[in-house]
């Protein structure tokens, strides 16, 4: 299918948009008005710039306010109409998107809405122009699909069809399934886009929170195939309004824009057994790497020599079939390595079970998720906000179909934090632990006492740990235990333990952490 994506989906001017989108190699574009109207460019200019970096403009929009208006609006209103209808033929767009009135002046009539569809339809088909009607979730009277689809039908006008849009659809948890019933050639346009689940304003949550399918809690897979089965055979389109898109490179955001629409499309994910190993680099810490390795008893640390810190290099992933799996990576034109930097290697199982119970990365936090869902097939867990002693750090974990394969995105939104990298090795008794790294001079992050005295208000029965440095966190499904090592260049380690089924990775307890690793910097060595 034709790949498509809205000019108000990434950043910069109209001419850096068009660039960054062709980049990323859509075939076309929706003109949002807004950025027409700021441009400098004739309609003539922008229509030649597109065609040179082989874009088609597939929709100008929107229009609004249109239908189901008092009589006496309607010359108003088409007056209107017949302006885009005629700057839309110097800008070679065909396709233009009526969005279904918000005014309180609508009337709550759909033989009127459709009758004035009609004669609008009727006017852009003499311009050679359709027209897609499309209901926004908070329309005055028309706000779901299936009725902006019984004004259409009621209109019977060629020129004149829908355009759904998930996030309308999804966003009030109406069933998307009566799609199917719609003929495919009366379906003009598909706009997708996923979205956080948030309780707020349905308008608010459309204009600021939309996000690439993969980067939200919608079953965007499941809503297209719906629109598949139906007979639809037109471009799938992005139309992303997101704050923080706005402001970040459109290179960046039109690659993730086409990243996730090509695992859209594809929709299959490698199938990940384990992790096998991490590559760390030692910078000039190799030899107090390798004795923290060595009493860790971390068996799946490859140390190499050299970069001007420590830091994690690499993770090896493994997989049944390393092949298929690079396959993937190429099919979805991605690259071979988490937005941080650090390279995943698929290779086969080595024999035993693996020690490394997670690796948690500092990375964009948007862009990861995408990476991890499309590239591995990671499912994303909850999102969770933590606070930092200097501001926010967002988490996330994201899991593989086995659960043995188990990625921590964090990010911050502090310029003062380090991008720091770390490693989770599994281990039988991490308080034994923690007595074995003190003996060898390498003593656990040192936790407050109040941190303790928490502990046993919030989990009657819970160990005694004060000292230790080890942390507790229990749910339904079980306990956790663990402790962190001090920060060698970028990197630091985590020893777990998990009792029981639980399957988190101790996020409760991350505030502690990062508190006790700030203060651990403030302090002379
Ligand atoms: O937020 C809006 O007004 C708006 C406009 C056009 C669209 O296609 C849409 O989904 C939302
Ligand atoms: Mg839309």
């Amino acid at each position: 299918m034709r790949k498509s994506i809205a000019t108000v989906s990434v950043s910069g001017t109209l001419p850096e948009k068009l660039t960054a989108i062709a980049a990323a190699g859509f075939d076309g574009f929706e003109l949002f008005e807004n950025d027409l109207v700021a441009c400098p460019l004739s309609p003539e200019d922008i229509r030649r710039m597109a065609a040179d970096l082989g874009l088609r403009v597939e929709l100008y929009q929107p229009f609004r306010d249109f239908e189901a208006v008092p009589a006496d609006r309607l010359a108003a209103n088409l007056r209107r109409a017949e302006h885009k209808f005629r700057l839309m033929n110097r800008l070679g767009a065909d396709l233009l998107l009526v969005c279904s009135n918000v005014s309180p002046q609508a009337i709550d009539d759909d033989a009127l809405a459709a009758e004035q569809l009609r004669v609008l339809a009727e006017r852009a088909a003499e311009h050679g122009i359709r027209i897609a009607y499309e209901a926004l979730a908070w329309g005055r009277h028309v706000d779901d699909y299936l009725r902006s689809w019984r004004i259409v039908r009621m209109a019977g006008h060629p020129a004149l069809g829908v355009c759904l849009d998930s996030f309308h659809i999804l966003s009030k948890g109406t069933d998307p399934g009566g799609i199917e019933a719609i003929p495919g050639e009366k379906i003009f346009f598909l706009q997708l886009a996923d979205a956080p689940r948030l309780t707020m304003d349905t308008l608010q949550w459309s204009r600021h929170y939309r996000c690439f399918p993969g980067q939200g809690d919608f079953d965007l897979a499941g809503f297209t195939q719906h629109v598949r089965n139906a007979g639809y055979r037109g471009p799938l389109s992005l139309e992303v309004f997101n704050d923080v898109f706005r402001r970040s490179d459109p290179v960046r955001t039109a690659a993730d824009a086409m990243l996730s629409l090509r695992f859209l499309e594809d929709g299959t994910a490698p199938e990940l057994t384990d992790f096998a190993y991490v590559e760390l680099a030692t910078g000039p810490d190799g030899d107090r790497l390798r004795r923290l390795v060595e009493v860790l008893g971390f068996d799946r640390a490859r140390l190499v020599e050299g970069g001007d810190a420590a830091e994690l290099r690499a993770v090896g992933i493994a997989t049944p079939d390393p092949l298929a799996a690079d396959a993937h990576v190429a099919a979805l034109s991605a690259p071979a390595h988490v937005p941080d930097g650090t390279r995943v290697v698929f290779c086969p199982a080595g024999p035993g079970d693996s020690t490394i119970d997670h690796v948690a990365l500092t990375a964009p936090f948007a862009e990861a998720s995408l990476w991890c869902r499309c590239v591995l097939g990671l499912r994303p867990h909850e999102s969770l906000e933590l606070p930092d002693p200097y501001g926010l750090v967002r988490s996330r974990a994201m899991t593989g179909a086995g659960g043995r394969v188990m990625v921590a995105l964090n990010m911050a939104d502090t310029p003062s934090s380090v991008p720091w990298q770390h490693v989770a090795v599994a281990c039988d008794d991490v308080v034994d632990m923690a007595r074995r790294l003190t003996a060898a001079g390498e003593p656990p992050l040192r936790i407050p006492g109040n941190y303790y005295d928490d502990l046993d208000a919030r989990f009657p029965g819970a160990p005694d740990l004060r000292g230790t440095g080890v942390l507790y966190d229990r749910a339904d499904d079980g306990e956790f235990l663990h402790l962190y090592t001090a920060t060698i260049g970028r990197v630091f380690f985590e020893v777990v333990q998990r009792i029981g089924g639980y399957s988190g990775y101790g996020a409760a307890n991350t505030p502690v952490r990062l508190a006790a690793q700030h203060g651990h910097k403030m302090r002379p060595e």
